[in-house]
């Protein structure tokens, strides 16, 4: 017998996957796949119920008589036909009766489960009031309870026992185009520690964002949960837990199931299908980015998407302050993936504006669950992403005589601790800065290092503050504050827009670093008269193509685009490309759009009283 080549063999099992995963389609769901897809010009072959059932494609009361008719769903609606402006002001009008907001969370998720492009228009019309609601701070509570959240899968859960069929798996998904995966192991959702397949709240609701904000058709887009189990015998005691009831496996299997995990996104969905990292633990999400970045189109949000905003603000912050970046001293409270990456992107800025790499890694000291990093503490890890920043000097416990002790000009939370900068540490910085520099990064706001008005209180309102969740405007002393948000959703739809629409190969460093500078020049005077260092909340989206443009431009300069031809007006061509939150018409060929139906995106006028006194 002739021994055939492993490599044969195992290209032969490959194709019998690839065969079968496709008559699996072809079975189940080609119809609905096909016909999901956004163009305005397609037209849907489901017709009937189905037609409603499909959240891509119902318009629920605002199919007209015409198309009622056409689709055969005519009297499976009442009678009246309302335009979904009229849908948007119904949907904010329940929102607004709601009492809490976890209920709300459900109640818009159950909209984007009926009807998806009215979910994306309420959230284009009022991002300042539903994205803290569809993400941070609401997301978080809604992670926790995911048990009772959870009505129907949103995304892939792919187990631990699952290793050597992951690419089966990923052909159990009917969309054949995905062109975006946020993906998370559960360990370290927010500052809210391991959730384990709980967690899946946060891929679903990054991907939300890559919609609301960056205006990534949602059927490009995929949510992936990687079951390793869960050390948190809390919730995997939970009778709604829904993952799998172990101890999270580690190590060398833990490593193959990621490795195979990659290569099954490849081959399924192409090399440029992008992977965005979420919310897994430090010592997996540095391993796993050093281990990927070169070989796939992936980034960590946790770590270059939120050095890229931090950064940004730091921009803001400093022409303010007059100063330039290395005539900073910068304090991090928590050393983690956050912090560490921060600290890297500035150092490389810094580098930029002309200090040497040690020089600028001086000016960056980091403190920890144990204390001050210095050379001579007795306890806790010093290698790692940490090791750059170890100082010598003496080891120092408490914060308030840390502060005292390394005098920053800026102060960082990235700890997932809420209020460890209590009064103390406010008023020494107060004490030792005109202008302190404070930025609360943790997330959700219960694992904030301080609040807003906790800032601007003890600083005798002079600080420059910024947080990760959103905080509410603060009168101090008859003037008002309105604080940033710096939060990496500024950052990471912006980079993936501009990853998916230039087909790049590879999520590149210098693509963050650029997108902090654009977000930092969008920052008006305005803004920062207000003690604004981002971009108002309500322009997120405008920021977003602008920043996405702007790293167009770059990726097409450095060849790093396979888009091709190069499209001569980048603003444009990223425009082009984004999802339209206006109904598909589903009448005769020859019916026309009528004129209300324009594709704007326009917050209704109308008075909400006409519903509610109806
Ligand atoms: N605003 C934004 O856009 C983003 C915010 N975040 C938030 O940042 C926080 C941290 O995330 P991440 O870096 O990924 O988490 P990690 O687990 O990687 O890091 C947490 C760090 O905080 C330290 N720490 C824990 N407890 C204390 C304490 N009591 N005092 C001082 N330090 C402490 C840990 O110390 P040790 O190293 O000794 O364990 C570790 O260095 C989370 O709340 C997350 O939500 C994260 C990403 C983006
Ligand atoms: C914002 C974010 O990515 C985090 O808190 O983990
Ligand atoms: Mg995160």
């Amino acid at each position: 017998m002739t021994a055939v080549p492993l490599r044969n063999i195992r290209s032969i099992l490959t194709c019998q996957r690839h065969l079968r995963c496709l008559q699996q389609q072809r079975r189940h769901a080609v119809t609905v796949t096909d016909e999901y897809r956004p163009s305005t010009k397609s037209r849907s072959s489901l017709k009937g119920v189905e037609l409603l059932r499909n959240p891509g494609l119902n318009k629920g009361m605002a199919f007209t008589l015409e198309e009622r008719q056409h689709m055969g769903i005519h009297g499976l609606l009442p009678p009246a036909v309302l335009s979904q402006d009229i849908q948007a002001l119904r949907v904010m009008i329940n929102f607004h009766r709601m009492n809490n907001d976890l209920d709300r969370y459900s109640e818009l998720m159950n909209l984007s489960e009926r009807n998806e492009k009215l979910f994306y228009r309420v959230i284009a019309d009022n991002p300042e009031e539903l994205i803290p609601i569809v993400y941070t701070p609401t997301v978080g509570l809604a992670c926790q309870k995911y048990g009772l959240v959870f009505k129907r899968p949103r995304g892939l859960f792919i187990t631990i026992h699952d290793k050597g069929h992951i690419y089966d798996i990923l052909c159990n998904w009917t969309e054949q185009h995905v062109k975006a995966i946020v993906v998370t192991d559960g360990e370290r959702i927010l500052g809210l520690g391991d959730l384990g397949a709980f967690g899946m709240g946060i891929p679903v609701g990054k991907l939300q964002l890559y919609t609301a904000i960056a205006g990534v058709p949602p059927q490009d887009c995929l949510p992936i949960m990687l079951d390793v189990g869960t050390n948190n015998e809390e919730i995997s005691a939970n009778p709604l837990y829904i993952g799998l009831r172990q101890k999270r496996v580690t190590g060398k299997e833990y490593e193959e199931f990621l490795d195979e995990f990659m290569e099954a996104v490849v081959q399924r969905f192409g090399w440029n299908c992008l992977v965005q990292f979420e919310d897994f633990a430090s010592q997996n999400a540095y391993r796993l980015l050093e281990r990927y970045q070169k070989q796939y189109c992936t980034f960590n949000d946790d770590i270059q998407g939120t050095a890229a905003v931090v950064l940004s603000g730091l921009f803001g912050a400093l022409r303010i302050s007059g100063k330039k970046l290395n005539e900073n001293t910068f304090l991090f409270v928590g050393a983690g993936q956050a912090a560490c990456g921060i600290a890297d992107l500035i150092t490389h800025a810094m580098i930029r504006e002309g200090a040497s790499e040690e020089e600028a890694r001086s000016k960056i000291w980091m403190y920890d669950v144990h204390g001050l990093i210095v050379d001579s503490r007795p306890q806790g890890d010093l290698d790692g992403p940490k090791a750059p920043y170890v100082k010598k000097g003496k080891p120092i416990k408490d914060l308030t005589q840390v502060v005292d002790y390394v005098k920053p000009t800026i102060l960082l939370g990235a700890s997932g601790v809420g209020r460890l900068f209590h009064e103390g540490v406010l008023k020494k910085m107060a004490d030792i800065n005109e202008r302190p520099v404070i930025f609360a990064l943790s997330n959700p706001t219960s694992r904030a290092e301080c609040t807003a008005e906790e800032a601007y209180r003890e600083t005798d309102g002079r600080c420059i503050f910024a947080s990760g969740s959103p905080f509410k405007a603060v009168t101090y002393k008859d003037k008002t504050f309105h604080p940033g948000q710096g939060n990496n959703a500024y950052i990471f739809p912006a980079v993936a827009l501009a990853t998916i629409a230039c087909a790049a190969r590879h999520v590149e460093e210098d693509m963050f670093l650029i997108a902090a500078q654009k977000l930092g020049s969008l920052v008006s005077q305005a803004d920062l008269d207000e003690g604004r260092v981002y971009p108002p909340v309500p322009t997120i989206h405008e920021v977003t193509v602008k920043i996405a443009a702007h790293l167009a431009e770059h990726l097409y300069k450095t060849k790093k685009a396979w888009n091709y031809p190069e499209p001569e007006n980048k603003e444009e061509f990223i425009r082009m490309q984004l999802y339209d939150t206006s109904y598909e018409y589903f009448g005769p060929k020859t019916w026309q759009w009528p004129e209300q139906h324009s594709t704007s995106r326009t917050v209704p006028t109308m008075d909400e009283n006409i519903i509610l006194d109806a």
